[in-house]
């Protein structure tokens, strides 16, 4: 019945205080007010509805998106909100559209590498909208190797301008979120040549649309590179494509924080390392781990709730089956994932500090811990990424047949979100990435001390590739294992800075006792996973691995109890959510039978088709050559 809370009886099981988890998950009280209050106001206003999409058509699914955008902003204008809450608001809404590129990649972009004369010319006219930007890199033929792209800017000193070009079918930019069909700028990335000489792949701020009427400009041809994978999903996104003609641009509107050219036609490098042409992916990347614990803990709020509603088999004399949720198959596939999100949500947090920390060490020329930021950015980008993706299907599976319903909101969740093992950096190439920083790091710790611990194996390799023909030659032939030691190096760091989270003054009645659970199982749950590791390279003794697999087991029982608060904490609505099988009040099953009624295909009792294909069928008026 409506109304009546059917998991009322798991949250009195609760040994924690879910009000203080929520604080600890929100980051802040401040925080939590920002979400609790953004998340229902988007909740109760039907404009921003959500649950038709999977009906509609690409251009009606599209209309739709911008429609909504244009409402989220005017929403954001007239009710005054800060920067923080129309963040929230964009992310409350839940839908992939051009505005997570102005605002996540254009701005950045120009606040990174732009000088602050350029800053103070777009960042103003950005802020407002009164252009709508994308981040043009990728091209048709190159996206990992950035050094590869072919689009050029050749300086022309006659008339201080810069002339963009797609020199060849490959060099089409091709990927851009916004670029399809509402981008009006692009930071389009492209190889520098000044005086016939090449200086690498730069940043040019490039008009592509009018502002008058939005047609694309001379030399511009641009356009979106059809349907993506899973309806709805990231189809309200228009990834384009974007071909230059000898389009130019003035000097200026080259991003010159790293790298400059004098009006006289000079190059100039500052000195600061070229990766910061790079900086605005670093930024992205450590904000998708953050985005990986909300992906993560959506999914397994949905599964945890569901699997404490769903009853199969077990019943003892006619009493109720058994909750799934209590089977221990389901406790280990689901529980780890739980952690997991806790783990990621906190490992984000620390990111977010590093990132902050080595961007105030930019502004001083400190570029001492940058190796560090851009290794664990990209690590942990990969790392918690591919788990989430990973973990989304798990707690697809976990809902049995209905997880495959639209309703249940999981294939949605991962058709959004499993490119993002792929955006911002493919993840075996930015784990090579990792292993390329730890393998300069050993090689740097001095020929008399030898690396212990979990790189001990570092020095073996560390021979291996001195002894082969070249360090270069030794990593490319060891490059799965190197990648198997970056994923375990990042592995390292989130399980450390989840003990240090809990090193800290956590308030709330249980709330540490109940992390400290969630942090053992992140812990041990990898341990075990890995235990050919660890006892090949003698870390562990058997006993320890059977230890661990007990302890295992004893910590799914202590946190069972607590599974559902632990999922209340995330203070998801019902709306954000997008999910029959993960609504707050576990009535899932007339939910799930009313939902089938409306489905477009039922609004007729005999199909559209039936007279024209199976009547004939069924009344023998078919005859085949066989018969
Ligand atoms: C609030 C935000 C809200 C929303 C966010 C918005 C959007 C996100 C959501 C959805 C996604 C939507 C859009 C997606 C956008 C994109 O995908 S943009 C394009 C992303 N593309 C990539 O990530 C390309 C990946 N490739 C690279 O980064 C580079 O090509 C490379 C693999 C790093 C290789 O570069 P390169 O060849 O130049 O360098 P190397 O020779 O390998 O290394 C030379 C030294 O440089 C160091 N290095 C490399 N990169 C960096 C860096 N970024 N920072 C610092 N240092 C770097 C490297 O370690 C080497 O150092 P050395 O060993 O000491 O020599
Ligand atoms: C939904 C979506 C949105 C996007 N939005 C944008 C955007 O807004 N702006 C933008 O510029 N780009 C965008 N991109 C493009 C994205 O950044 C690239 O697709 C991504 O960087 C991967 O590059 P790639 O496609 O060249 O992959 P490839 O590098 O071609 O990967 C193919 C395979 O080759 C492997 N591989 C590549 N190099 C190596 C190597 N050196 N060693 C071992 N294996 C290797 C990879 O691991 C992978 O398995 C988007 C992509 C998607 C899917």
């Amino acid at each position: 019945m409506e109304g009546v809370d059917h998991l009322a009886h798991e949250r009195n099981k609760s040994e924690f205080d879910v009000d203080a988890m929520k604080i600890v998950w929100a980051g802040s009280p401040h925080a939590f007010d920002v979400s609790d209050r953004i998340s229902k106001l988007v909740a109760s206003d039907p404009g921003f509805r959500k649950d038709n999409r999977s009906t509609l058509s690409r251009k009606e699914l599209f209309k739709n998106t911008l429609r909504k955008a244009a409402y989220a902003w005017k929403t954001i204008v007239d009710l005054r909100l800060s920067e923080e809450e129309a963040a929230k608001l964009r992310f409350y809404v839940d839908e992939p559209a051009f505005t997570d590129l102005h605002w996540g990649m254009f701005i950045p972009a120009i606040k990174g590498q732009g000088t602050e004369e350029q800053q103070q010319k777009w960042l103003p006219l950005a802020y407002k909208m009164q252009i709508i930007g994308c981040y043009a890199q990728t091209e048709l033929g190159h996206g990992s190797n950035v050094q590869g792209l072919e689009t050029t800017a050749t300086f022309d000193p006659q008339t201080d301008e810069f002339i963009i070009h797609s020199p060849t079918l490959t060099s089409s930019k091709w990927w851009p979120g916004g670029l399809g069909k509402v981008a009006t700028h692009a930071i389009a990335y492209a190889r520098l040549i000044v005086g016939g000489r090449e200086h690498g792949v730069n940043g040019f701020i490039v008009q592509l649309r009018s502002l008058e009427d939005h047609s694309p400009l001379l030399g511009i041809t641009v356009g979106d590179i059809g349907m993506k994978f899973g309806n709805g999903a990231y189809n309200t996104m228009d990834n384009g494509v974007l071909r230059f003609d000898h389009v130019r641009i003035p000097r200026n509107q080259m991003l010159m924080r790293v790298s400059q050219v004098t009006c006289e036609g000079k190059y100039k490098q500052s000195d600061v390392p070229r990766q910061l042409v790079y900086g605005t992916m670093v930024y992205v990347r450590q904000t998708i781990v953050a985005d990986a614990s909300c992906a993560l803990s959506r999914a397994v709020c949905i599964a945890t709730r569901y699997s404490a509603v769903r009853r199969q088999f077990g019943s003892q004399n006619g009493g109720p089956e058994t909750q799934v949720i209590d089977y221990k198959t389901q406790q280990s596939r689901l529980f780890p994932l739980l952690a997991s999100a806790y783990a990621f949500r906190f490992i984000g947090e620390w990111l977010k500090w590093l990132y902050a920390d080595v961007t105030q060490r930019l502004q001083a020329n400190d570029f001492s811990t940058l190796p560090e930021a851009h290794a664990c950015t990209a690590g942990l980008k990969s790392l918690t990424t591919t788990a989430t993706a990973d973990g989304i299907e798990e707690c697809r599976k976990l809902c049995g047949g209905h997880g495959y319903l639209c309703s249940s909101g999981l294939p949605e969740l991962f058709a959004v979100y499993v490119p993002a093992c792929t955006y911002e950096g493919d993840n075996t190439v930015l784990l090579l990435q990792v292993a390329r920083f730890l393998m300069k790091t050993v090689s740097q710790l001095g020929s008399s001390k030898k690396p212990v611990g979990t790189i001990a194996y570092m020095t073996r390799v560390e021979h291996l590739m001195q002894c082969r023909c070249g360090v270069q030659r030794g990593f490319a032939e060891l490059s799965v294992d190197l990648v198997e030691a970056a994923v375990a190096h990042c592995q390292l760091i989130v399980v450390s800075k989840f003990i240090e989270k809990l090193q800290q003054e956590i308030p709330g009645k249980g709330v540490k006792q109940q992390l400290e659970v969630l942090c053992n199982i992140y812990a041990l749950f990898l341990l075990h996973k890995h235990q050919g590791d660890f006892l090949s390279t003698g870390c562990i003794t058997p006993k320890h691995a059977a230890l661990a697999n007990d302890e295992l087991r004893s910590l799914y029982s202590q946190v069972r109890p607590n599974a559902i608060a632990l999922v209340d904490a995330f203070n998801y609505t019902d709306h954000y959510l997008g999910s029959i099988l993960g609504c707050y009040d576990g009535n899932v099953y007339p939910k799930l039978y009313e939902a089938a009624w409306k489905d477009p295909l039922n609004e007729s009792v005999v199909p559209d088709g039936y007279h024209q294909y199976i009547r004939p069928l069924l009344k023998q008026e078919i005859r085949t050559a066989r018969l």
